[in-house]
């Protein structure tokens, strides 16, 4: 076993497709949605009312401070699945070059780091997301087993000074080793 794909265990019964590449040299594995969602569109909320309210501290609803920073923040995108690998290689995850095209669709972090030992952590299982915000006009909805994004395994390297820093056990991801 070298590296590959398994659904994660909460997604068992719900028949997902492991990430598949379409063609014969295509680098990427295409990863699909595990679930229907609507990304809304950044310009949906009054977007200018709220950004002049807060820099002005003019009144603002509480309403719309809570949209403005839902809207804003991206959405996660579940995929169901996790990878695992060498230790010395990981999974990047690259958008798909016609989701901002046709539909606006970005990966706000660029691309996704995916660790080798993000596979199994103890706080969920290494489930694979897609980060992603909407800067296009119009809500967009993804639906289940959509292809989302793609991801590529790669070799990494090590710095010389490498094992002067002490190392910790992956728990989960987004920020759960720290700031
Ligand atoms: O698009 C992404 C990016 C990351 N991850 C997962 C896998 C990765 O191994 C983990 C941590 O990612 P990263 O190191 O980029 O984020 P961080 O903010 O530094 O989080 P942590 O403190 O958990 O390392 O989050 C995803 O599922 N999707
Ligand atoms: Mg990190």
């Amino acid at each position: 076993m070298e590296r590959g794909f398994e659904v994660v265990s909460k997604y068992a019964n719900e028949q997902l497709t492991l990430p598949y590449r379409t063609t014969q040299n295509a680098a990427g594995y295409d990863f699909q949605s595990a679930k229907e969602m609507i990304i809304p569109s950044i310009w949906k909320l009054n977007f200018l009312k709220v950004l002049w309210a807060i820099r002005h501290e003019t009144a603002v609803t509480p309403d719309e401070l809570e949209k403005a920073k839902r809207v804003l923040k991206p959405f996660l995108i579940p995929t169901g699945i996790k990878a695992y690998m060498n230790p010395n290689e990981v999974l990047i995850i690259a958008n798909r070059s016609s989701n901002p095209l046709k539909r606006g669709l970005t990966i706000p972090n660029g691309i996704g780091v995916i660790d080798a030992d993000y596979y199994n952590n103890e706080g969920n299982e290494g489930e694979i997301f897609v980060q992603i915000l909407n800067f296009g006009i119009r809500d967009i909805q993804i639906a289940k087993g959509e292809r989302i994004a793609q991801g590529i395994f790669m070799p990494y390297l090590l710095a010389d000074q490498d094992d002067q820093a002490q190392k910790k056990t992956r728990s989960g991801g987004f920020g759960s080793s720290g700031r």
